[in-house]
Formats: structure tokens, sequence, C-alpha cells
């Protein structure tokens, strides 16, 4: 067995063939199966980036409004997954709720069938139509009210905006809702990513890979970085104290959330759209002075990290886009998993093509030989 050289955190290394996405980080370039992000940002919408994603060209007019018309049809929650939702703490993160209730569908679909495409595509249409009414219904519950039921007369991205706020959205905020579902649906072997590809080598259902994937996006060092961003720029609260806080966050070696990347070693291309995106809701809805904070930030950041390649990354900016749309805090990292679940379910689908089982080795440091002591002698 060839022998690899420890790598810490696997950077470098392969963790799949793959076909979906690509990212060249030092020219800030990203590719959905050979598209360019700025394009299908400008284009397409998210539900055709899914079909995209997952099945491997963009659909036809006919494969696009069938399966449009297939989410649209398996929107609703069954009223026991409302009931069990309703359960839930109120004050428990909406990520954890998600993660549970993700991982409960496995309970109502409980056949394994992954050699059969009705199977794969019913699972690929429950997850990504299930998945936003989940998110919505969690929030609306944890404040005591009744979930809203989907509006079918509104597309993917307007439902969930109208689900989440009782109202019809503004045909701006939802497109540009949608664009950053399509901004977010994918991207190469990160760590969620990665983590549905482990789970769905066991060759266990869909809904374990989705589960296990939100687990592993919620953490602050991933996706989980969209709603720290909000709590930093909240704590500098001004233009003048964004250097002295960026120069006590370098002097304590702490990360600066929203900024470096693995890969990236310019700023994301998600990130330059989502700014522009958020300076086009600010034209119409008015501005947000964490704004002007984000921005000395991005040049203080590149003044004194940019010769390391410590740029914005997706989550610096895709929060204030939020905040403008009137989404909380903590729906941001949900709402960073409804639009990743595409490209888990398109990791999922291409794993299953040709799997096996993930099982790395570990370098093992720990002792050997060493007599067990009975516990009256410890
Ligand atoms: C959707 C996403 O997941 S996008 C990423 C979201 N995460 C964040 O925004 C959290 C802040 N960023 C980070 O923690 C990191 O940049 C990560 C997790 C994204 C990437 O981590 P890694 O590739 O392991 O980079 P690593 O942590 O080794 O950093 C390399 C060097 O850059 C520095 N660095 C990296 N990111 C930052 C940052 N945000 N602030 C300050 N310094 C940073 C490190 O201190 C390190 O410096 P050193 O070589 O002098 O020790
Ligand atoms: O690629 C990564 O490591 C993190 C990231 O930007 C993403 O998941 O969108």
């Amino acid at each position: 067995m060839m022998v690899c050289e420890y790598k810490p955190g696997l950077e470098g290394i392969p963790a799949a063939q793959s076909g979906i996405s690509y990212v060249d980080g030092q020219k800030g370039l990203l590719e959905y199966r050979g598209i360019r992000i700025e394009e299908l940002a400008e284009k397409s919408t998210f539900l055709e980036t899914a079909y995209l994603l997952i099945w491997g060209e963009l659909p036809t007019v006919e494969e696009l409004a069938a399966f449009e018309d297939e989410i649209l049809h398996h929107r609703r929650i069954k009223y026991r997954i409302r009931d069990m939702m309703k359960s839930f703490p109120e004050s428990g993160h909406p990520m954890d709720a998600l993660q549970a209730s993700a991982a409960a569908l496995g309970l109502f679909y409980a056949r394994r069938d992954l050699d059969n495409p009705v199977y794969i595509r019913d699972a690929v249409v429950r997850l990504l139509a299930t998945i936003p009414t989940m998110v919505a219904a969690f929030q609306l519950m944890r404040k005591g009210n009744d979930p809203v039921r989907p509006n079918d007369d509104l597309d993917y991205a307007a439902n969930f905006l109208y689900m989440l706020h009782e109202k019809e959205p503004d045909p701006l905020a939802a497109r540009i809702f949608d664009v950053c579902l399509i901004l977010h649906a994918e991207h190469t072997m990160n760590a969620s990513t990665f983590s549905a590809r482990v789970t769905a080598s066991t060759l266990t259902d869909p809904y374990a890979v989705v589960a296990s994937a939100v687990g592993t996006l919620g953490g602050p060092l991933h996706g989980g970085a969209n709603e720290e961003v909000i709590f930093m720029l909240e704590e500098i609260g001004s233009v003048e104290n964004v250097r002295p806080y960026l120069e006590d966050c370098l002097q304590r070696k702490a990360k600066i959330m929203g900024f470096g990347h693995r890969v990236y070693k310019v700023k994301d291309p998600r990130a330059t759209i989502l700014q522009n995106l958020a300076e086009k809701l600010f034209a119409k809805f008015g501005h947000d002075k964490y704004y002007d904070i984000a921005i000395e930030m991005e040049r203080v950041v590149e003044e004194k990290l940019g010769q390391k390649g410590i740029y914005p990354n997706v989550d610096f900016y895709s929060g204030l886009v939020y905040r403008k749309l009137g989404i909380p805090t903590d729906l941001f990292t949900p709402i960073f998993a409804i639009a990743r679940v595409a490209g888990w379910l398109a990791h999922w689908k291409e794993q299953l093509e040709e799997n096996r089982i993930f099982r790395p080795t570990q370098v093992y440091n720990g002792r050997h030989g060493i007599a067990y002591t009975p516990i009256d002698q410890r």
C-alpha cells in the first residue's frame, strides 16, 4: 500500500474524482458543470442550477417544467414532522432543528433502493422541496405561530420568503434571494460535502447524508461563519473601530470571520457577486451602516493580510444581503443549507455511481504495550 505524508486538514489531498464543480483559487474562478458562476447568477434560477448540478446538463424547457412541478407538489411537510419540530426548544439553533428534521425524513422513507433511478429522483425532489419548508416552519413555530403553507403561485425562492414573512415578497428581493441560492449551491470538496460523501459511501439513505452535511456546515469555520460576520460587524459598531479591532485580532492571532479560504487566494467570486446584490438592495430599500464597516474591513484586511492571500470569502457579504431581506441572523446558515442541498445531492449521486467506502488511515502516535492498572491502584 502507498504511504502518503500526513497532511492536517487533508490539505491538497484529492478525496474524489468529480465533474460537478471546479475552482481555480488563484484566478478566483468557479464553475458548475463547466459554466461560470457569474453567468449562472445572471441567467439561471436556483432550480435550474440544481438540475444542472445533479443531472449534469442544463434541462430542456420540458425537463425544467417537470422538475419544478414535482418540487412544487412536494413542498408540504408531514404533520408528524411539524409536530416533532414544535416540540424542539424555541431557544435551540435552527441549524440543529434542521439537522434533526432532515434526519427524521429518513424515518418515513426507510427503504433504500439506491440502484433505482426513481428512488434517487424522489429523494432529490423531496429533499429540495421540504428543506425550505422546514426552515420556515421552525422559524414561525419558535415564535409561537403556526407554520405558513407553501404558496403554489410562487416559485422556489419567493415561496420561501413568503413562508418566512407571511407575505408575498418584492420581486427584486425574491430574485436576489434566488441568486444567493445559486451562489451557495455547490463548492467542490468543502467540509460538508466531504462529510456528505463519506456518509454516502456507506450506502446509507440520502436523509442521513444530508443530515450529516448540515451538521458539518453549521460550524463557524465553514457555513456558520456567515452569522459570525454579522456579530463581528455589530461588535465593531463603527468605521473608526475597524482598524483597532483588526489589529487586536491579529495580535491575538484570532481568525477574522468571513475572510480566508483553503482554496481561494484572491477574493471569492461569490463575495463579489453578493456585494453587488447587497448594493442593489440598498439602492431600493435603503442603506445599511454595517456595509460601510464591511468595506473598511475588506480594505484593512487586504492591507494587512493580502500578501498572505486572505480575502473575503462567500460568508462575508451574504449576511448583509439577508439582513436587507429581513432574515434573522440565525437563519443565515440554514439558508446556506437550503442551497447546498443541491450540491450534496449531486455528490451523493456521483458517489453512488462509483462507490467505494471512505476508510482512510491514520498516523498512530499513541502508546503500545501498556499494562492494565486495576482501578484501586490508579
Ligand atoms: C463557506 C465557507 O466555508 S467559507 C470559509 C468560512 N470560514 C471563515 O470565514 C472563518 C475564518 N477563516 C478561517 O478560519 C480559515 O481561513 C479557513 C477555515 C476558511 C481556511 O482554513 P485553512 O485553509 O486551514 O487555513 P489556516 O487556518 O491554516 O490559515 C493559513 C494562514 O492564514 C491565516 N488566516 C487564515 N484565515 C484567516 C482569517 N480569517 N483571519 C486571520 N488570519 C487568517 C492563518 O492564521 C494562517 O496564518 P499562519 O500561516 O501565519 O499561521
Ligand atoms: O470550499 C470550501 O472549503 C468552503 C466554501 O467556500 C464553500 O463550501 O462554499
